[in-house]
């Protein structure tokens, strides 16, 4: 029995559009209810939300058996913390903050094991090999990882060409918050340049054959870089979402006299 089979490593490969929710609420029952919106995938956030490995395991625990196909974020690109996403079963990582070929092609590295890569190997310990129920897994658990990193900055973007010469590297994702205030346009990832930079990263990234992502709330910039060739992409972040529901409704119904509340 063979590793698992990384569905959404196969529809962007095969160069299916898919969109996907961001999880920042950390919280595995909440990951739950947000499963049954039938998301192509869900995202469980390790760099900016309060998950350490445990409420991400907790997540994937609730999700792996779901509609969605789970995706995690590291905080960065530590060897260590990849092999640990990988060994709580996260079987697709968005890695952060690239900004060389030699840094994306380390972080490729510690997805796989020895010999192509440095990936640890504690299987019988952990849920990617079903806790060695998966008597096959060290050999075919490689060929089901896929690993998107992150470019977001001009410095990544200026090595974009050579981090799209990777084998192995499935896709690259275009960050328009840390481009844009790396760009001068801090908190403002609608900038017309940031949008531009974004827009001509993707149909690069689109044209080498790898899957582009991105990461937007505006319905006609999602169309915009669908358009220009994204294939892995956030349309919605669950923190916002939530926020804004509640805001709303609170506001219905505080009279006038309370406004100041
Ligand atoms: O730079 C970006 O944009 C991203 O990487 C996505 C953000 O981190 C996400 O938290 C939304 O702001």
């Amino acid at each position: 029995m063979p590793a698992p089979v990384n569905r959404l490593k196969q529809r962007l490969a095969a160069g299916e559009t898919t969109h996907g929710l961001w999880l920042g609420l950390a919280d595995p029952y909440l990951a739950e209810i947000a499963a049954t919106a039938r998301f192509d995938w869900l995202l469980l956030d390790g760099e900016h939300a309060p998950n350490d490995i445990r409420s991400l395991s907790a997540q994937i625990g609730v999700l792996q058996n779901g509609p969605s196909d789970i995706v995690l974020r590291l905080p960065d690109d530590n060897p260590a913390k990849i092999k640990q996403a990988l060994d709580i079963g996260a079987q697709t990582l968005l890695v952060p903050m690239i900004e060389s070929a030699a840094q994306a092609q380390r972080a490729l590295a510690a997805c796989h094991y020895p010999p192509n890569g440095l990936r640890g190997v504690g299987s019988a310990l952990a849920r990617a090999s079903r806790f060695a129920e998966i008597p096959d897994y060290l050999n075919t658990a490689d060929a089901q990882i896929c690993l998107i990193v992150q470019v977001e900055s001009r410095a990544g973007l200026a090595a974009l060409d050579d981090i799209l010469q990777i084998e192995g590297l499935d896709a690259v994702f275009i960050g328009p918050s840390d481009l844009a205030a790396d760009m001068g346009h801090l908190g403002n990832p609608g900038h017309p340049q940031v949008r531009q930079a974004v827009l001509e990263a993707l149909e690069r990234i689109n044209r080498s054959g790898k899957a582009a992502g991105v990461l937007s709330t505006d319905p006609e910039f999602i169309q915009a870089c669908t358009q220009a060739g994204a294939r892995f992409v956030g349309v919605g972040i669950d923190v916002t979402v939530f926020a804004h529901a509640l805001r709303q409704l609170a506001a219905r119904y505080r009279n006038s006299a309370e406004s100041t509340r």
